[in-house]
């Protein structure tokens, strides 16, 4: 029997980043692929079943996290990171046929991308007025209304303008950082975990409890006593009232590897509502690195090592640091 078809979302129309990060999930050019118009209505087609998964833009190297989608994934029927794509980030200035840059008063793009070009706007464009877009492939295919437009200009991807023979490109290269990366996950419902591959990230979302000094120090210890290394910290504010804040954490490893596991019960006993949203193979390919005294057979041992005592059995060390683990 063929397997049924998986059906995608992602934030859209054709042409968007996000569009390309999804195009590296490997069944994702025979899949149903549906555009969604935001974040927020992507991550409701995978909680109402009306799309498996969504691609959704999670951090990018200049503007750091996403807010839209660190906050959307954070709340609400729980959702579950399955995978992520890193997508090289250059933009491009898109006008109709015979638009100079002279002529631009108003420039329509995501919000993401008007603050990569910051510098370049600054230097070619300075009076221009930005009209926000939901993406960047919808302010450029917005200039090619027929009902009238608002705006003169957008910034796109080099592919839009490349399939639209009614835009013409304006400037190339334009954003303020050439190496700009962005980072995308795809997003499902809660079911199998991931396979462990041991080149993992573990993402998960931990209010910060109230009115208790130390707190951030006692969740950070919970990650460094483990040896277990952070690739994102951030604080949210939950939106319940002002000083109320959530982090939003990305660690290395898996939670089947013991030290991430112990590390999240950790977490789970200072912040119950700690939200565990995914362990995923990393798209950098980068192997966590482990301290002997933090490796799966470690912590078999010190497990046994506890269970031995509590039973009366003689209490023998089956693992030391240095010398090679028994599996
Ligand atoms: O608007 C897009 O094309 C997106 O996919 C969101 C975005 C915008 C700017 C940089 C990276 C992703």
């Amino acid at each position: 029997m063929p397997a049924p078809t998986v059906t995608y979302t992602f934030l859209g129309p054709e042409g968007t980043f996000t569009e390309a990060a999804l195009m590296q999930v490997p069944d994702a050019a025979h899949a149903i692929r549906i555009p969604s118009s935001n974040v927020n209505t992507a991550l409701d087609k995978v909680r109402d079943g009306s799309a498996d998964a969504a691609m959704v833009p999670i951090e990018n190297s200049v503007e750091g996290g996403v807010t839209a989608t660190l906050d959307a994934i954070a709340t609400g029927q729980e959702l579950r990171i399955l995978r992520e794509a890193l997508v090289p980030i250059s933009f491009v200035l898109v006008a109709r046929p015979g638009v100079e840059i002279g002529d631009i008063r108003r420039v329509s793009t995501h919000g993401h991308a008007w603050a990569q070009c910051r510098l370049w706007v600054d230097a070619n464009i300075p009076n221009a007025e930005y009209i926000p877009g939901s993406s960047t492939a919808a302010a450029a295919m917005g200039l090619l209304d027929a009902d009238g437009v608002h705006y003169d200009a957008a910034i796109c991807a080099p592919i839009v303008a490349q399939e639209q023979p009614g835009l013409s490109v304006l400037a190339e290269n334009i954003g303020d950082n050439p190496g700009a990366v962005t980072r995308f996950v795809l997003v499902g419902r809660p079911g199998e975990l991931p396979a462990r591959t041991g080149a993992d990230k573990t993402t998960v979302v931990v209010p910060l409890p109230e009115d208790r000094p130390g707190a951030l120090m006692e969740i950070l210890d919970q990650f460094a006593t483990r040896g277990v290394n952070l690739s994102r910290i951030e604080s949210r504010p939950t939106g319940q009232y002002l000083g109320h804040y959530f982090f939003s954490i990305d660690a290395d490893g898996h939670v089947a590897d013991a030290r991430v596991a112990d590390a999240l019960a950790g977490l789970h006993r200072i912040s119950p509502a700690t939200r565990f949203l995914g362990s995923y193979q990393r798209a950098d390919g980068h192997r966590s690195i482990v301290a002997p005294h933090t490796s799966d057979q470690a912590f078999r041992a010190a497990h046994a090592w506890v269970r031995d005592i509590l039973s009366g059995a003689s209490a023998v060390a089956e693992y030391t640091p240095g010398a090679s683990p028994r599996a």
